[in-house]
């Protein structure tokens, strides 16, 4: 029987409940996974949610609950729960979970569940899902509380979105009023696992946090004037909200976990349970990133995430605080049409959605013989839902394009010569959004304008709120690193990794499951550094500990020619955001 202790890591994700276990030397241990669909078939969701009208997405938190409790069965029947030292992690951004009390009931009774205990302490069922567009009214009203979307940006670290909580708050408490007013506190999903686990509400997370739209990034604080568009008496919704959110400075645990998870599963009564938070934020906790590296979760969404040093706020991309690293900030730009879109793709070009199956999918992505029918003039845009960047309700376009130094003229056309060739368009067209989209959150050192005929250009060309001369996305990312479940795809990390252009190398995590490991990490550091047995900053400790050898794969290098290929799609892509965005 192993000596080491354990660390626990979760990722309440969309579609999924992952937790993985480490020990000591960081290995991964054991890993347990609920498929939400699957294993839950009573709740009735597709995909972990439910899709309603009028843009309305949705999940039921009952069903994390149970998924919670099926997770800690499954674990306890792999590892010995007594050595479990602490647990941290992540789950989907920005949902928001109400409860109709200020604390949860103590005398919960490992001979009951969870779901029976806690669901009678929701005054909502669901639980508002990031992929929710509802909220464009609430939107509005928070851009124009500041003056813009550049001033919400300064402030808040994004442009408003329909997914962030305040909106999504603001929407419960105008279309919602007697939910609202029996709502004595609001978790995000990232301090409602932590809430269950600790067996009472905790504050939100530092970093989550800053996935509200309400957030003061430099203040550390909520900000008067947009809590004041979600209700006007904002000191009883700093109230809900449990203020302050936790602090990113320091590891301070949130207690032990309760005595609910001691008794029925054996966990060890000192396991401490630090703070959950964001899942794209626990991902950059899974790999010692530096400057200019990129990471590209190929997950329900589509977040292409990297760490920066400086505070340049645009509507056009999200800064968060970073969860471990004071002074540090996440970038990051995120795709609501991500792995379901190309599922979408794969089960057009299967001819049936039964068997889930890649591989024809595959054989069209690395199939150069596609090229011979003309994919270098085409161009298209895959959002079966209203999409985040660009901002436009739903759409599928497939365009041929020409154009010259003045101009890009598109032709739309119903469906290219073989459906083969939506494989390549699709994995291009998203991965050439992230290229165009990471560009000024790279350093000057990330430029190779003089490697690249077509960017010399300084033809203006717009993405989202700017317009920029062409030159100016002439920037390789130093290394990119794939993480999510379509990461384990080589064919679509491949075809990314030659339109990202990587200077560096393209590398996978072995694990998929990076948001669960990041949460892992910040487990087991966040004890040692609280305990005083380690003195390192996270990152300074994460770049000693990590296992390169062990833990992550390269996958390729990116083709310069391809690179240089894909520029040549640049204003096309521009050019039929903007004709989408039209509709
Ligand atoms: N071999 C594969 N090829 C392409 N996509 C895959 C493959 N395996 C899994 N996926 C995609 O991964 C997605 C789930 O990724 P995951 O990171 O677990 O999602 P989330 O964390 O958002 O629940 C699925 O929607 C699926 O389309
Ligand atoms: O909205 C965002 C980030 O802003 C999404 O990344 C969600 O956080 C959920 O992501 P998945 O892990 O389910 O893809």
């Amino acid at each position: 029987m192993s000596e080491s202790n354990y660390y626990l890591g979760f990722d309440l994700s969309t579609q999924q409940l992952k937790c993985l276990a480490i020990d000591d030397q960081l290995n991964i241990v054991t890993t347990v996974a609920i498929e939400f669909d699957k294993d839950f078939p009573q709740y009735k969701t597709k995909n972990g949610v439910f899709i309603k009208d009028d843009g309305v997405i949705d999940a039921p938190v009952a069903m994390w609950l149970e998924a919670v409790d099926l997770c800690f069965e499954r674990m306890a029947k792999s590892i010995d729960l007594k050595k479990l030292q602490s647990m941290s992690g992540s789950c989907q951004q920005h949902g928001t979970v109400y409860w109709n009390c200020d604390h949860l009931p103590n005398d919960v009774k490992p001979s009951s569940n969870l779901v029976k205990q806690f669901a009678g302490c929701l005054s909502r069922e669901v639980a508002p899902n990031w992929q929710d567009h509802s909220t464009k009214k609430q939107c509005d009203e928070l851009t124009e509380k500041v003056g813009g979307p550049q001033n919400l940006a300064q402030i808040t670290g994004s442009g408003a979105h329909y997914r962030f909580s305040g909106s999504q708050i603001a929407k419960v408490h105008q279309t919602e009023p007697e939910i609202y007013a029996n709502t004595k506190k609001i978790s995000m999903v990232s301090s409602f696992f932590a809430s269950i686990l600790v067996g009472d509400i905790v504050p939100l997370e530092g970093a989550d946090a800053c996935g509200m739209n309400l957030y003061d990034m430099e203040e550390h604080k909520f900000n008067e004037e947009l809590l004041s568009v979600v209700d006007k008496d904002t000191e009883s919704l700093k109230k809900k909200l449990s203020d302050p959110p936790t602090s990113c400075d320091e590891p301070k645990s949130l207690g032990t976990v309760s005595k609910y998870f001691q008794e029925k599963y054996g966990v060890n009564a000192n396991c401490q349970v630090y703070p959950f938070t964001g899942d794209n934020l626990a991902t950059i906790c899974s790999l010692p990133l530096q400057q200019n590296d990129v990471l590209i979760s190929l997950g329900t969404s589509t977040t292409i995430l990297l760490i920066t040093e400086n505070y340049h706020s645009s509507p056009n991309y999200h800064l968060f605080n970073h969860p471990t690293v004071p002074h540090h900030y996440m970038g990051m730009i995120c795709y609501c049409n991500g792995s379901l879109a190309r599922e979408k793709i794969r089960d057009d070009i299967n001819g049936e959605s039964t068997t889930c199956d890649w591989t024809k999918f595959d054989e069209a992505l690395l199939d150069d013989k596609t090229e011979s029918l003309f994919n270098e003039d085409q161009i298209g845009l895959y959002f079966p839902l209203g999409e985040i960047v660009p901002n436009v309700n739903a759409i599928t376009k497939r365009c041929h394009f020409k154009y010259d130094d003045c101009h890009v003229e598109l032709n739309d056309v119903d469906s290219f010569p073989d459906n083969r060739l939506d494989a390549k368009n699709i994995v291009e067209s998203q991965a050439l959004s992230c290229r165009v989209r990471i560009s000024p959150l790279l350093s000057d050192e990330a430029s190779c304008a003089q490697e690249s005929k077509v960017l010399g250009s300084d033809l203006n060309v717009k993405f989202d709120y700017d317009s920029s001369p062409l030159s100016s996305y002439a920037k390789r990312p130093n290394r990119a690193f794939f993480v999510g479940g379509a990461s384990k795809n080589t064919a679509i990390v491949r075809t990314m990794a030659n339109v990202i252009g990587a200077k560096h190398g393209n590398y996978r995590l072995e694990t998929p499951n990076s948001c669960a490991l990041g949460g892992c990490y910040k487990a087991l550091w966040s004890l040692l550094k609280e305990s005083n047995r380690e003195t390192a900053s996270f990152d300074r400790w994460l770049n000693d500990s990590f296992n390169w050898e062990r833990d992550c794969e390269f996958v390729c290098h990116s083709d310069a020619t391809k690179w240089e290929k894909y520029n040549n799609k640049i204003r096309a892509l521009s050019e039929i955001e903007r004709a989408a965005a039209s509709k």
